[in-house]
């Protein structure tokens, strides 16, 4: 072939390609888009005539020893949501300090006392989300309680958001929230690889991660599956959605406990406006949609104003903002 009609053929498959590429992303912006009216939708109005506590009183079940930041991000995360009260069950070791970073915070030091599961079953019938696993760490007994916990929020059909070390555990016994339709999972990278290993064991194959969520989901009984990462995977078992809202490139730790937390609070709002406020799709999976969304638009923000010094009590700060440009524009 001629020099010319080589570079004539280049520049004709470098077009095609540039148009598949601009369609794709118009199409994917397009999807998102649609998905955030639905997260819109969901959220409740402001009102006058509302009482302290309806738009949400959230509890979040971590924070030990090593670490007390974790459960601090989810339950601050929640108010600043929206949630009208957010407890923290911790151990008794945690508590004090968890109440010394906020006075926001109703902090319940029984997560490593013999009674654990049943003090805080006694706060169940007036929560309405739980948030399991920000910080809980490893420890067998206390683990043993968190179980009792998940069995007495499902008894009570509860919504459970399940993180961080609540994910270790459900990985030892799947079986704990199998079948659970109002269980959202929220694994990191590592999180989903043991997740999937418990389940099918066998590894994730990395280059189907649409599939790996989709088919995660069903086998757990199309309890909802966040895979958190470069672009957020998000399955109720039926849909498979995409979340690339733009965030950055900065990576402290925390930043998946604001998306739990926040989360406990989208959950509860889902689940009152029901599937024909989300057009038919879960509302689980809406809420989790405006939980990501929410948590990289906090990453953006704090980013162009703190660069690599960015921490997550930054992206907490522009929680406000970050929700008003989202979801009330
Ligand atoms: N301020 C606080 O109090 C905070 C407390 N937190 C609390 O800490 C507890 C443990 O949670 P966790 O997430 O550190 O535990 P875990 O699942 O063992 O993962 C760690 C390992 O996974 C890997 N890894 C991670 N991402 C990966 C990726 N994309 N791709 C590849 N690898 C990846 C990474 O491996 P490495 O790079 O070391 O080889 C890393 O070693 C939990 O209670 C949580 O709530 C946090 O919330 C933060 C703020
Ligand atoms: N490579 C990435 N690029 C952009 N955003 C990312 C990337 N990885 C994770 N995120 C975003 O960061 C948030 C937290 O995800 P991450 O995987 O860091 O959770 P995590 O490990 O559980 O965090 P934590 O430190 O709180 O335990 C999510 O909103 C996710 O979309
Ligand atoms: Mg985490």
């Amino acid at each position: 072939m001629a020099l010319n009609s080589r570079c004539r053929a280049f520049r004709t498959c470098k077009r095609v390609l540039e148009r598949a590429f601009s369609l794709c992303k118009a199409h994917s912006i397009k999807d998102m888009e649609n998905t955030l009216q639905l997260v819109r939708n969901i959220i409740p109005p402001l009102s006058s005539t509302k009482h302290k506590g309806q738009d949400g009183r959230i509890g979040v079940v971590g924070g030990c020893q090593e670490y007390t930041g974790a459960p601090y991000f989810a339950a601050i995360s929640a108010l600043k949501v929206g949630a009208d009260l957010s407890h923290v069950f911790c151990t008794n070791a945690a508590a004090p300090v968890i109440k010394a970073y906020s006075p926001e915070l109703i902090v319940h030091p029984v997560l490593d006392s013999p009674g654990a599961a049943h003090e805080v079953e006694k706060w169940l019938p007036r929560l309405h989300a739980l948030v399991v696993g920000p910080g809980l760490g490893r420890d067998d007994a206390l683990l043993e309680n968190v179980k009792g916990i998940l069995e007495a929020s499902k008894a009570r059909d509860i919504p459970v958001v399940i993180d961080a070390d609540g994910l270790w555990l459900v990985a030892q016994q799947p079986a704990l929230i199998q079948g659970y339709r109002k269980a959202v999972l929220t694994p990191n990278h590592m999180e989903f690889s043991r997740l999937y290993d418990a389940v099918f064991r066998g590894p994730v194959d990395s280059d189907d991660r649409h599939g790996s969520v989709l088919r995660l989901s069903q086998a757990l009984g199309n309890v909802t599956v966040v895979q958190k990462g470069e672009h957020d995977i998000l399955s109720d078992g039926q849909q498979v959605l995409v979340c690339s809202q733009e965030g950055s490139s900065r990576r402290c730790g925390g930043q998946g406990d604001l998306l739990s937390g926040s989360l406990g609070v989208l959950v509860h709002w889902a689940l009152l406006a029901g599937p024909e406020k989300t057009n038919g799709s879960s509302p689980l999976l809406v809420a989790a949609f405006g939980a990501c969304s929410l948590t990289r638009q906090c990453n953006h923000q704090a980013f162009q104003k703190h660069g690599r010094s960015t921490t997550t009590s930054d992206m907490i700060a522009e929680v406000g903002t970050a929700f008003s440009k989202l979801f009330e524009t």
